[in-house]
């Protein structure tokens, strides 16, 4: 079950250096399974982190959240499979045809059930969003509409899962099905700080509510003592996986 439980957290490398972002593969490669390289790491120091973490064992969710038109973020989809990452995501507010395009080119580059194959991501609507956040930008429909339905689309286009809050895991269960991927960010464990996410859940939530991946960064790299805190959040997930057994 601890196995279990390590490949299912993945740990946010949101750092600004290439020698802290190896520090934090090191410490924490017994503990994690898949390494989060998002904007700021990547733009500093570009594919090299990519195949640092592939060189330790690890592996990488490349999260750029591509939304863009349909020919760029699908070779930019191309770019991730070569590269050899677990998964990535585009964001599914690109619409259909942008995903669409994304798998077809993955699927010419890099066939389904190859072991390269990268899991396809949509996120959904951001777990720093709120209502207010979607009426700012002109969407007057609620995030519980909003996020089965971006998911909906996402899947019918062709992508293996979504990110979304873990709130709505239970709406994505039934519009998206039993084997949809779930990826949940905003997981913060009751010794946390919320700090800018706001629909959040506790690690044991999320899994009990049928969370394939969680997504963990501040609550394990601000904490007094990282290792304990990716260890409590382990035995957190490890009791909820039980339970769902
Ligand atoms: O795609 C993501 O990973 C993502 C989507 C989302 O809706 N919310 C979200 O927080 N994330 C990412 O998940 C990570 C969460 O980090 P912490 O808030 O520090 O646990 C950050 O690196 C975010 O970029």
């Amino acid at each position: 079950m601890r196995n279990e439980a390590k490949e299912r957290l993945i740990f946010a490398l949101d750092v600004d250096c290439f020698e802290d972002a190896e520090k934090w593969v090191k410490l924490l490669h017994d503990k994690v399974g898949v390494f989060k390289v998002g904007k700021q790491l990547f733009t500093r120091c570009g594919s090299d982190v990519v195949r640092m973490i592939r060189g330790e064992g690890g592996e990488v969710f490349l999260d750029l959240k591509y939304h863009d038109i349909p020919n760029t973020v699908a070779m930019a989809g191309v770019e991730a499979c070569r590269l050899g990452v677990r998964m990535f995501n585009v964001h599914a507010l690109g619409g259909p045809e942008m995903m669409r395009e994304t798998v077809a080119k993955a699927d010419a580059s890099c066939p389904r059930g190859s072991a390269e194959r990268p899991l396809l991501l949509a996120v959904t609507i951001l777990t720093s969003s709120t209502e207010e956040t979607l009426r700012a930008v002109g969407i007057d429909r609620s995030v519980r509409e909003m996020v089965p339905r971006l998911a909906r689309l996402a899947k019918e286009a062709g992508m293996d899962g979504v990110v979304a809050s873990p709130q709505e895991v239970g709406l994505i269960r039934d519009a998206c099905g039993p084997e949809f991927v779930i990826v949940t960010p905003g997981v913060r464990p009751a010794f946390a700080s919320l700090d800018d996410q706001k629909r959040v859940t506790t690690p044991a939530e999320a899994i009990a509510a049928g969370a394939d991946y969680l997504v963990i960064g501040r609550p394990i790299s601000a904490a007094a003592d990282p290792v304990e805190a990716a260890d409590l959040i382990l035995a957190e997930i490890e009791e909820a996986l039980r339970g769902r057994s």
